[in-house]
């Protein structure tokens, strides 16, 4: 991984961050959970009912997963609510589910979600499904959930490699039954195999061996979507204290239609409340839910420890920066996807920071860890990884171009960082389309309050 220091020359896609000239006092609305939208989606599509989706998010990930699951057979229908809405909080996703058939050729983006969780949908289908998406969509790992497949019964063709592309032959039916797997790479295997379980003949059981399952909130919003939609599902999540289990069993059966309200995006918040407490200001986000199976609820208690005022109340999330940022020691193998706005924050704490439990991040949009690290230390930070994280050591930091390699978070990061250094310009700001429509906008419109 090269500096982004490396050219000098400016791109289209360069932004300049802007600086929190003063403390932001404003309310940020934020669109609907990625992850949400795209576990309902799929359940939508293996339902035995029309289903609606309200608010969902309409990005690049979501709108890929629209757009694979109406091609494994589903039609998906824009409905404006009230007749008013054309934006992406407003309008309501029905999905009518239909014979599963292969999709042919399906397009992942850089979409875990979307590389994970339709395979197995893919089983289920009739005919033949080559999944591929964007260069490093190539190299995020698949092998452990692509092993359970075949051992339920799935024919899938991979070339020997465990990772994208590879073609799932759809054979109308998935036979199901017990799997031994490692997840410790990505919850998401473990989140793939439940979601579509009940439409196998026998039902699912996934036995996890290995280091633990990151991401247990992801692990906890599957069954709360699984038990929604009607199916039954057991684990032992809670027996294991709030770790991510190693058992989970889905029962053969129907999947209901879905009519919900899709939360809004508590990660993406992450950016936003960060600016609050790296101002001295203050942010609210309307609507956060009081009770949420989303990771980025962590938030609250995170940046709390880092100084800020954090009030929860009915109207929503309202965090308050006060005097200082304070450095953390805290284990986000749970929150991983919090970790590059986190990593931003500690950045420009008055104290270091250590995050740990994270190795996983190496195999998502980017190498979080190397890019963090690379980046951060580009503009005059101290940096190092360790074998399962970061240590941030806060330095006097100066303006320069930030690389984002395709990761949303890495750009909202640099936006964070962007408050309090002149002269950081985000490499690729585009790239928060994966899971805002509008980063750029909700940016300025929050400093310009
Ligand atoms: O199931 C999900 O919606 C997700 C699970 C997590 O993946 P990993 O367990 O691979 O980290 C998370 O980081 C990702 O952003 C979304
Ligand atoms: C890891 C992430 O995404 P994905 O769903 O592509 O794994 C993320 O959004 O931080």
């Amino acid at each position: 991984m090269s500096a982004s220091t490396s050219t000098a020359t400016a791109s289209p896609l360069d932004w300049a961050a802007p600086l929190g000239e003063a403390p932001v006092d404003a309310e940020v609305r934020l669109p609907g959970s990625k992850s949400l939208t795209n576990r309902y989606l799929v359940l939508a599509a293996l339902a035995d009912g029309p289903s609606e989706l309200r608010a969902p998010l309409r990005s690049r990930d979501t709108l890929l997963m629209a757009a694979a699951v109406a091609s494994l057979g589903a039609r998906v229908t824009d409905v404006p609510v009230d007749g008013t809405g054309t934006g992406s909080e407003v309008a309501s996703w029905r999905v009518e589910p239909g014979a599963l058939r292969g999709a042919g050729q399906l397009d992942c983006g850089l979409a875990g979600t979307v590389m994970r969780f339709l395979p197995p949908v893919a089983a289920l289908a009739s005919g033949t499904t080559t999944f591929d998406g964007d260069a490093h969509a190539r190299t995020r790992p698949m092998a452990p959930l692509l092993g359970a497949l075949r051992e339920l019964g799935a024919a899938v063709d991979d070339g020997g490699r465990g990772l994208m592309p590879f073609t799932v032959h759809g054979a109308g039916r998935l036979p199901g039954g017990r799997t031994v797997m490692d997840a410790s790479a990505s919850s998401q295997f473990v989140s793939a195999l439940l979601l579509a379980g009940a439409r196998s003949d026998a039902g699912i059981e996934v036995v996890h061996e290995g280091a633990p399952v990151p991401s247990a909130p992801h692990l906890v919003m599957t069954q709360q979507v699984l038990r929604d939609a009607g199916v039954e599902v057991e684990s032992d999540l809670a027996a294991t204290g709030g770790a991510s289990g190693t058992h989970w069993r889905v029962a053969p059966g129907r999947v209901g239609a879905l009519d919900v309200d899709v939360e809004p995006d508590l990660s993406n918040a992450a950016p936003f409340l960060a600016a609050a407490l790296v101002t001295g200001g203050r942010v609210t986000v309307p609507g956060w839910p009081q009770r949420t199976t989303q990771a980025g609820d962590a938030l609250r208690y995170l940046l709390d420890e880092m100084g800020a005022d954090v009030d929860l109340t009915p109207e929503g999330l309202t965090v308050r920066g006060g005097d200082g940022v304070s450095g953390i020691d805290a284990d986000l193998h749970d929150v991983g996807e919090l970790t590059p706005v986190i990593a931003a924050v500690a950045a420009l704490a008055d104290t270091p920071t250590r995050l740990r439990g994270i190795a996983h991040l190496r195999g998502h949009e980017t190498d979080r860890l190397a890019a963090l690290a690379t980046e951060l230390n580009a503009l005059g930070g101290e940096v190092s990884e360790t074998e399962d994280g970061l240590l941030i050591r806060p330095r006097p930091l100066h303006g320069g171009r930030f690389a984002t390699y395709g990761d949303h978070r890495m750009a909202t990061a640099a936006a964070v960082l962007g408050l309090a250094v002149p002269g950081v310009v985000v490499v690729d700001v585009g790239t928060t389309a994966k899971t805002m429509p509008d980063f750029t906008g909700l940016w300025t419109g929050m400093l310009a309050r």
